[in-house]
């Protein structure tokens, strides 16, 4: 069994693999390394032989998960690492150990599935934008904040916007002006989000015309799926490119 995870700056992502790679045989969402130890513990039957992972946190952060998962389970684990190109796509950052990778991952997970040009968007902690053409070639991409942090800055930097996770859920069932502050902010951010989508839609065209594919991946790739129907939503987009980066043998 193989042992996938994708530690963004919010939640680890996993899932394990069986003996057949092509079955999930368990996966989740935490917010911590020990929930994380905690919920593989809890699975019958689990005989971890390695593991894959990529993270955008800081070395020491990653270094720490990987002794928890290396005493707990002894697995050999390895890391999803920078690369100015891989399966045929071109890293296009200056510097290409600067970007993030989970944006690389999946990256190559887009281009691969697609086979040809594509915009990659993904909707995590930050929301993250990436192009990239019928060559392979990266053209660039973009970062700005996501839903909790434009939401948290609102509730951080005013006196009087205070609500609860389960009025924020509430609030998005409909997306008309709203009339309390809960629906006013939980609604402007996301019409921030759709129309950073559509602004990103825009210069796609620009580029390749109509022949593209969009991807939506990420916690709350939901959240723009109305204003992108033709879009794929890929939720395990990052792990398709983890695959890639990371074959193990
Ligand atoms: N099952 C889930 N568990 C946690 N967060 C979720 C879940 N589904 C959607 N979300 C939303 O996803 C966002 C985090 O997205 P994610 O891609 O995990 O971020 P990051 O990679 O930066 O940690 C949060 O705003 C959260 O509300
Ligand atoms: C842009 C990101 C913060 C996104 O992280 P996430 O929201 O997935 O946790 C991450 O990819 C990152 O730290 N990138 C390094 C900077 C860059 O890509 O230019
Ligand atoms: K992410």
């Amino acid at each position: 069994m193989i042992l996938e995870l994708d530690c963004g700056n919010s939640f680890i992502k996993w899932r394990v693999l069986g003996a057949d790679v092509r079955i999930v045989v368990a996966e989740g969402v935490v917010d911590s390394d020990l929930a994380l130890l905690q919920g593989l513990k809890q699975l019958d039957g689990l005989a971890l032989k390695r593991c894959r992972l990529v993270s955008v946190r800081t070395g020491d952060e990653t270094s720490a998960l990987i002794t928890l998962l290396t005493d707990a389970f002894g697995v050999s684990v390895t890391c999803a690492a920078p690369a100015r190109e891989m399966s045929g796509v071109r890293n296009g950052y200056e510097d290409y150990e600067k970007l993030g990778l989970d944006r690389w991952l999946a990256m190559l997970g887009g281009f691969h599935l697609a086979g040809g040009p594509c915009l990659v968007l993904d909707f995590g902690t930050a929301v993250t934008a990436d192009f990239i053409a019928a060559d392979g070639e990266h053209i660039g991409g973009f970062i700005c904040p996501g839903m909790p942090l434009m939401r948290n800055q609102l509730r951080t930097h005013t006196r009087r916007i205070r609500y609860g996770d389960v009025a924020a859920e509430r609030a998005l069932e409909s997306l008309v002006p709203g009339r309390t502050t809960v629906e006013a902010v939980e609604r402007g951010c996301s019409l921030m989000l759709q129309g950073f989508v559509l602004t990103q839609l825009q210069l796609a065209h620009s580029y390749w015309g109509g022949g593209f594919t969009v991807f939506l991946t990420g916690g709350d790739a939901d959240l723009v799926r109305g204003v992108v129907p033709a879009a794929r939503v890929v939720p395990d987009l990052v792990f398709v490119g983890l695959a890639m980066a990371c074959p193990l043998p």
